[in-house]
């Protein structure tokens, strides 16, 4: 994941070079965009220079409580790809849904029907609970092809294209989804999806993704992510 004071900056090799990886994730994204464009309630938003949507009550409130109940039972402190351990970065916490429970294939069978992405495309799903004042910074969810923890990503799946995140509930006060440069800040409501393109429209990293979980100010915040590569995943 690019740090924000460099993630304008992007490495050479992405730019828009017209290389084949480039144009594999052009035409992938233009397969997304028409099941997206299909699925009930999907709308697109105004967002200057990145491509998102938001899906509403994408989960039902049962749903998000089974969800936040797993969380709970197995939260960690938040890594940060290419850091180690946790970071003042990303202060929330984390919990791997691996496939198996009825909660996690509910969800995992909605996201292959919105993306039509294939399943192993996807990393494990990823809740967040973020207690008050805990956020996650400006980033990018796509990888620095410039930082040395690329190479491993490269054999992992490649480039984080699409991100997906579902939020389970509705934090009393703060911890809004902000896209800096797009001019888009989106309120949790329970059950509402976002989702969006990491990608610009030539298939390179796109600087305009930039995203941050702001602090939450009251109550409790928890979120469903889910991170899709350019090729099958392996962790
Ligand atoms: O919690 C949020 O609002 C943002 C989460 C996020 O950026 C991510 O999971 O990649
Ligand atoms: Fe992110």
């Amino acid at each position: 994941m690019s740090a924000p004071a460099s993630g304008l900056e992007l490495s050479p090799p992405d730019r828009r070079d017209g290389n084949i990886e480039a144009l594999g994730r052009t035409e992938s994204a233009a397969e997304v965009r028409e099941r997206i464009a299909c699925y009930p309630d999907a709308v697109r938003m105004p967002a200057t220079g990145v491509e998102l949507y938001i899906v509403r009550n994408f989960l039902t409130l049962d749903e998000c409580a089974a969800l936040i109940a797993m969380i709970d039972a197995n939260r960690v402190p938040s890594p940060v790809v290419g850091d180690a351990t946790a970071s003042a970065h990303r202060t929330s916490e984390t919990c791997y849904l691996y496939p198996g429970p009825a909660p996690v294939t509910a969800v995992e069978t909605k996201l292959d029907q919105l993306t039509g992405l294939e399943p192993c495309y996807g990393e494990a799903l990823q809740g967040q609970r973020y207690a008050v004042g805990q956020e996650f910074k400006p980033h990018h969810d796509f990888f620095d092809t410039g930082q040395p923890y690329w190479q491993d990503q490269v054999a992992m799946g490649g480039q984080r294209t699409w991100s997906a995140m579902t939020f389970l509930n509705e934090p009393e006060a703060g911890g809004r989804t902000n896209y800096p440069t797009a001019g888009v800040a989106i309120t949790p409501k329970a059950g509402n999806l976002v989702i969006w393109n990491n990608m610009d429209e030539y298939g390179a990293p796109n600087a305009g993704s930039l995203h941050q979980g702001m602090p939450v100010e009251r109550g409790v915040k928890y979120v469903l992510t889910k991170w899709y590569r350019e090729r099958p995943w392996c962790q």
